[in-house]
């Protein structure tokens, strides 16, 4: 039971009840007898009813009692009992008639022109009575409760109409006129208590005022809670945002320290093990998630896991999948905001220089390409993977082409398999040592070379190697999409004609060149959201979710091999980006749409570099001169 504070207020039958039983105990009445000073008495009473589990003050105890006296006088007075009317006035006339009864004679009259009950004086130490006698009356009116106290109690009033008084304001005076029914009303009450009249009337608005006293302080209680908890909700978006601001600056700084350092001699020597991060000090602590020991259940550890056990050591993974998810939910931001924190993502994967690395740890790659007809294609896809930042590039090439594409470059090591009787064997023997294969560049038509690409392709998806998809390889893709249709290491790089007639195979209609974006986001979900990269002023990328713009500045410098220069870059960076989401980082973002962003940049960065040295004259073999300066400026600094 619930202590209500409100002295007379919702006072349940239950409650009332079990006072009238304590208040009518022989030793009570007794003690209450002729007494001046009742408060102690009171006091035994709230003690006892508390022991009923009813928690009253002793002054409530006390009103009440003097409230129940009063109705039970005025329902005895106004000789209500004959015509039944008496219960309407008092509820527990029956109790309070037999616990009275026994007592000496009240006076009615005493009672209730002076508020003061009787027999029972009020102690003026303990129990003050000033203004009393409204709260009293209030009380008399809604002490009646039919409920017990914890359900919602609803308020009873005598049925004898009450009067009203209606203020009249006329000029500076105003006045109480009673409403015609009113007077008729308070004359059925009693004719003999004009004094009793005006209390009621008083007590009416009182009541009214009471009311609404406790509704608008509910209210304004719940609006204060209300508004708390809108300022502790905004203060807690405010912190988070301001965690990842920070976050992500660090992750910045993180960045230029690495450069930093690995741009000292000597400074790339940092023991991975035993001293500080190359990265930076703010990324020290290593996610247990991402550690040596932990990357064994990655599904392949070897070779795909090299570098990324490298990078898990250094990269906390959480500041990472911070801003991954943060670039995500920026809906609105703005084109420039948006490729700074894709770039950032781009920089994250990157793998760091360090002395503990051996040959082959940041990414073995093969290129599936070059015929007789074309040996530039697949050298300056391969050339551009190590550029990038491959330690090894491999050719895999018709015989014909293989002298010619060793002679443009000793870097390169080129196997002429392709257009040998065993062609698959020989490359599938390559497949455990490659991190990521580029199928396509100068690749040619010829149904034998495309029948060997395609089950290369199959033998390298069963090892879950990334694979970018170009040029001719794309040709045997618009032939057979199943070939690479759902698999989420593949990456297709069409330039404008070559998207055509993959989109028009698939579709069975003609492509609508009115709007690039939604095409290209149709054609990656028809290919199982295989991620998308449509070539062009802007290169559109999407895995069939979003669409990523890449518009980095280029120039109108349109020279042939260019593609070739991204797809063998994407090789790379989509090695790195798999490795580094299989290490923990960057799992709310398609590794394969960060890599294809980083080449694309790379890409347009590289032919504005060479135009700004060669202008017309620029070639693709310019542009390769400028990957490692476009690298550095882009995602190393
Ligand atoms: N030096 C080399 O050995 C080179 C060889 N290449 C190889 O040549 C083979 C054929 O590639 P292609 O690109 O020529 O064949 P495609 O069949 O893809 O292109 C056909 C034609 O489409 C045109 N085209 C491209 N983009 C266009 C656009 N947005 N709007 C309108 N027309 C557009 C081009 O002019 C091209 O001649 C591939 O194996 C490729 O790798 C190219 O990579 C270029 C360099
Ligand atoms: N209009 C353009 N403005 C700026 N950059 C462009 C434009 N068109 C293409 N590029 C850049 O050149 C890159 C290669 O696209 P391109 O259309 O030359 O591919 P491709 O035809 O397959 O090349 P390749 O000659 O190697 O076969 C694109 O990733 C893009 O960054």
């Amino acid at each position: 039971m619930q202590a209500n504070t409100t002295r007379g207020f919702l006072w349940s039958d239950v409650e009332t009840r079990t006072l009238l039983n304590i208040w009518g105990e022989q030793d009570i009445q007794t003690a209450l007898d002729g007494n001046f000073r009742n408060s102690f008495v009171y006091r035994d009473v709230s003690r006892r009813l508390g022991v009923m589990g009813f928690e009253r003050t002793p002054e409530q105890c006390r009103v009440r009692i003097k409230s129940l006296k009063r109705q039970y006088l005025l329902a005895k007075e106004g000789n209500l009992r004959n015509n039944g009317q008496y219960h309407k006035i008092c509820k527990f006339y029956d109790t309070m008639e037999m616990i009275l009864s026994n007592r000496p004679a009240l006076d009615p009259q005493e009672f209730i022109d002076s508020g003061a009950g009787g027999e029972e004086a009020v102690d003026h130490e303990g129990l003050e009575e000033d203004g009393e006698d409204a709260q009293d009356a209030y009380s008399e009116s809604t002490g009646e409760c039919p409920y017990p106290a914890e359900t919602e109690v609803k308020l009873e009033y005598p049925t004898v109409p009450i009067p009203i008084p209606v203020k009249v304001t006329v000029g500076n005076n105003s006045t109480s006129v009673r409403p015609h029914n009113s007077s008729q009303s308070a004359s059925n009450l009693s004719t003999k208590t004009p004094k009793r009249q005006r209390k009621r009337r008083a007590n009416f608005p009182m009541e009214k005022l009471m009311e609404q006293f406790l509704e608008q302080s509910a209210q304004a209680e719940d609006n204060f809670y209300r508004m708390e908890e809108q300022r502790l909700q905004a203060e807690d978006r405010r912190r988070e945002a301001e965690h990842a601001r920070e976050l992500h600056m660090l992750q910045m700084l993180g960045q230029m320290f690495s450069s930093i350092s690995s741009t000292r001699p000597g400074s790339a020597a940092t023991p991975c093990k035993t001293a500080p991060p190359a990265r930076a000090p703010v990324f020290s602590s290593a996610s247990p998630s991402c550690t040596q020991g932990q990357s064994s259940h990655l599904r392949r550890p070897s070779p795909q896991t090299d570098c990324c056990t490298q990078q898990s050591q250094l990269l906390n993974p959480d500041p990472q999948a911070l801003v991954f998810e943060r670039y995500y939910s920026l809906g609105s931001t703005s084109h420039r905001g948006m490729d700074d924190d894709i770039l950032s993502l781009v920089k994250s994967i990157v793998p760091p220089l360090t002395s503990k690395k051996h040959k082959g740890q940041d990414g073995r790659i093969g290129i599936i390409g070059g015929c007789q007809d074309y040996t530039g294609a697949p050298y300056f896809a391969a050339i551009s993977a190590l550029k990038v930042g491959a330690d090894l590039s491999h050719v895999f090439c018709t015989k014909d082409a293989a002298t010619v594409i060793k002679s443009y470059s000793p870097e390169l090591i080129v196997h002429p398999v392709l257009d040998s009787p065993n062609a698959v064997e020989e490359i599938e023997k390559w497949l455990p040592r490659l991190h990521g294969l580029v199928v396509g560049p100068g690749l040619g038509r010829e149904d034998v070379l495309l029948k060997t690409a395609k089950e290369v392709i199959e033998k390298s998806k069963a090892r879950d190697i990334p694979i970018v998809i170009d040029a001719d390889g794309l040709w045997l893709v618009t032939q057979q999409p199943s070939v690479i249709q759902g698999y989420h290491k593949g990456i297709l790089t069409p330039n404008f004609m070559e998207f055509t007639r993959l989109y028009e195979a698939l579709h069975h209609e003609p492509m609508d060149s009115s709007d690039h974006q939604r095409s290209v986001m149709q054609l990656s979900v028809a290919m199982g959201n295989l991620t998308v990269v449509l070539k062009g002023e802007q290169d559109l990328i999407t895995d069939g979710t979003k669409v990523i713009s890449c518009s980095i500045e280029g120039s109108g410098r349109r020279c042939g091999g260019q593609g070739d220069l991204l797809s063998g870059s994407m090789g790379v960076l989509a090695h790195w980006a798999h490795a580094a989401s299989a290490a923990g980082m960057g799992r709310s973002l398609n590794p394969s749409v960060v890599a294809a962003y980083g080449a694309c940049s790379l890409t347009r960065q590289c032919n504005s570099q060479a135009y700004q040295r060669h202008g017309r004259s620029t070639t693709t073999s310019d542009m390769i001169q400028e990957i490692g300066t476009a690298f550095k400026k882009l995602f190393e600094s």
